[in-house]
């Protein structure tokens, strides 16, 4: 069976995205987690590979126009992914022709639209980002009380304080300094929290944070089932609200996250009903459109595809060089 791909990305967060409406058959649960695992390896994956694929499906909800799964790198299900919805959103408005619409997720059906362009060229897409929950059990997080805000974890990192928060995939979020940013002590939390511990039993995204200016972050992160990523989208969704709630920051007023791969906006709205919500405004890039079989696929002959380079990163780098990130 030949399945067509397109290779994207979302703050260099890249992905495959593979549209099931257009297969001869549905693909089984294990040959979508083989498929991930195969075509997104970083050192023998195809076109060197990516941090995961979207699945592209049809939606039975009435006010959906189509619905997401994520697989991680590591063929893990993930709940959401922000990066990866601004790129469903792009392809499923091009395909509908529609410029605002739902996206069924695994938890939530989420609002879309076609925004504003970042920078010269650069499609953009704002997705929301939903729902936020503080309670440890929906993350899960091992806690002895209900919410984990602001706190130390002091038999890990003594000297830092971290909030965990599900929107709805699970987030641990540090408010750090510029060397603490790139320190070891973030990648050595980070991958124990994603093995067996106590803490995170199907461990956590873990973020650190710099706050550069008023309503200016620089977040990174290490990402469940994928390791360090050049960006995750619910991420610096989730540490947009934590720098509102903990720093100061505005409601309804654009933040500007920079990232290892580039730049979003975000905007955290809370409703009467003491609701958050977030806005994640950023690029969905096109790479490239790919051809291969399943059955080549799934016996590593990753040699017989085509593609087409679809030259959109041209543009992506002139923004980045603009924002003196490249
Ligand atoms: N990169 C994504 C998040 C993908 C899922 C995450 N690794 C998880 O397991 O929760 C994003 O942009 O949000």
């Amino acid at each position: 069976m030949q399945v067509d791909l397109i290779k994207v990305h979302g703050s260099e967060n890249e992905f495959f995205i593979l549209d099931e409406t257009l297969l001869e058959r549905t693909v089984t649960q294990d040959e979508l987690v083989s498929l991930t695992q195969i075509i997104t390896d970083r050192n023998t994956g195809l076109l060197k590979g990516a941090d995961g694929v979207l699945l592209v499906g049809t939606t039975n909800h009435e006010e959906s126009d189509g619905r997401m799964r994520v697989i991680n790198y590591d063929g893990s299900e993930a709940s959401m992914c922000g990066n990866g919805l601004r790129t469903v959103a792009r392809y499923l408005s091009e395909k509908n022709k529609k410029n605002e619409f739902i996206v069924e997720t695994m938890h939530a059906d989420l609002h879309v639209k076609k925004a504003e362009e970042l920078g010269k060229d650069i499609q953009t897409f704002q997705v929301e980002i939903s729902p936020v929950s503080f309670n440890v059990d929906d993350l899960p997080f091992n806690w002895s009380s209900e919410k984990f805000i602001d706190q130390e974890l002091p038999e890990l990192a003594p000297n830092l304080r971290f909030s965990a928060v599900a929107v709805p995939n699970p987030h641990l979020i540090s408010f750090v300094d510029h060397e603490t940013v790139y320190s070891s002590q973030f990648e050595e939390l980070a991958t124990y929290l994603n093995g067996k511990n106590p803490y995170f039993p199907d461990g956590v995204n873990v973020s650190f944070v710099e706050v550069l200016d008023k309503q200016s972050l620089f977040v990174r992160t290490f990402e469940r089932g994928v390791g360090f990523t050049n960006a995750c989208g619910t991420a610096m969704a989730a540490s947009s609200l934590m720098y509102v709630l903990l720093k100061n920051g505005q409601f309804e007023e654009k933040i500007q996250v920079t990232n290892p791969g580039g730049m979003v906006q975000t905007v955290v709205h809370k409703d009467e009903d003491g609701i958050y919500w977030m806005d994640l405004i950023g690029n969905a890039t096109y790479l490239n459109k790919v051809s291969i079989s399943l059955e080549d696929i799934l016996t590593h002959k990753l040699d017989n595809h085509t593609q087409i380079p679809l030259n959109e990163n041209e543009n992506y780098h002139k923004f980045l060089k603009e924002l003196t990130i490249d």
